[in-house]
């Protein structure tokens, strides 16, 4: 089953300051929603909101499943991903290790993400020695491995070459298309065209628009996303 969220009224308030809401809306069933603004916006908020990591001071969020499986289905890649201190293969296993996998499912599946990712060769390496462009591989297959319904990512490419962003980018696609619903963020607008099926707007801590990528990007309905696009600045 697809699964989706509504959001009704969530607001987050910090140090009495409303830094995200209140937000009511649908996410859909299915696709890479990209999540776009100017900094300080509440992306990050609205990610972690949604994946249940940050506590709402009014409104709810709701997945249509149980609150436990909402949990175990998503994954999050952080902006700066944290590697365990041990080798490549021990951070892809350990995601694996948690849910008692078998040892032979263990080694298939390490293998097997390693490939993806591009780390085949590295499998030994200890992911700390990594490159920015590789630990952001590894956190991506670490969080795939479990083959997560969600997926959300903040900045996977930031401070990446194109070389690495582009690999990213096909993991991306393959897991979209291998049925991961992902939720993003990117400051990339480029990226955001390449990989958005739809785009949600946020504008202090509001969702200005949420359309269709080809649409946002073609033809915003308001001056403020029109600005954004343009690259001005927009407050
Ligand atoms: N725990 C907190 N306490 C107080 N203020 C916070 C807290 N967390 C975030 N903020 C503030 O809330 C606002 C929204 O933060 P958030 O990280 O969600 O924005 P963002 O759109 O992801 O920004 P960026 O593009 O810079 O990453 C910012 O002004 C931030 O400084």
């Amino acid at each position: 089953m697809a699964m989706t969220a509504t959001l009704q009224g969530a607001l987050v308030k910090r140090k009495g300051k409303t830094i995200l809401g209140p937000v009511t809306c649908d996410l859909l069933p299915e696709g890479i929603t990209i999540v776009l603004g100017p900094n300080g916006a509440g992306k990050t908020t609205l990610l972690k909101v949604l994946h249940g990591v940050e506590r709402l001071t009014e409104g709810t969020v709701r997945w249509n499943v149980s609150d436990e499986e909402a949990h175990t289905s998503q994954a999050y890649v952080f902006q700066s991903p944290i590697m365990l201190r041990r080798s490549v293969r021990q951070n892809l296993a350990y995601p694996l290790q948690l849910i008692r996998a078998s040892k032979a499912d263990i080694v298939r599946q390490t293998s097997h993400w390693a490939q993806r990712i591009g780390l085949a060769d590295a499998l030994d390496r200890p992911a700390t020695r990594l490159s920015g462009g590789e630990k952001q591989k590894l956190a991506l297959g670490r969080a795939l491995i479990r083959k997560p319904k969600v997926l959300f990512l903040d900045e996977p490419c930031a401070n990446l070459d194109g070389r690495a962003t582009r690999e990213i980018e096909n993991v991306l696609q393959e897991a979209y298309r291998t049925g991961t619903r992902i939720i993003m963020t990117t400051h990339d607008l480029g990226q955001a065209k390449r990989l958005a099926s739809d785009v949600i707007f946020l504008l202090k801590g509001q969702v200005h628009e949420q359309l269709p990528g080809s649409l946002f990007f073609d033809n915003p309905q308001t001056s403020e996303a029109r600005a954004f696009l343009q690259g001005d600045i927009v407050e």
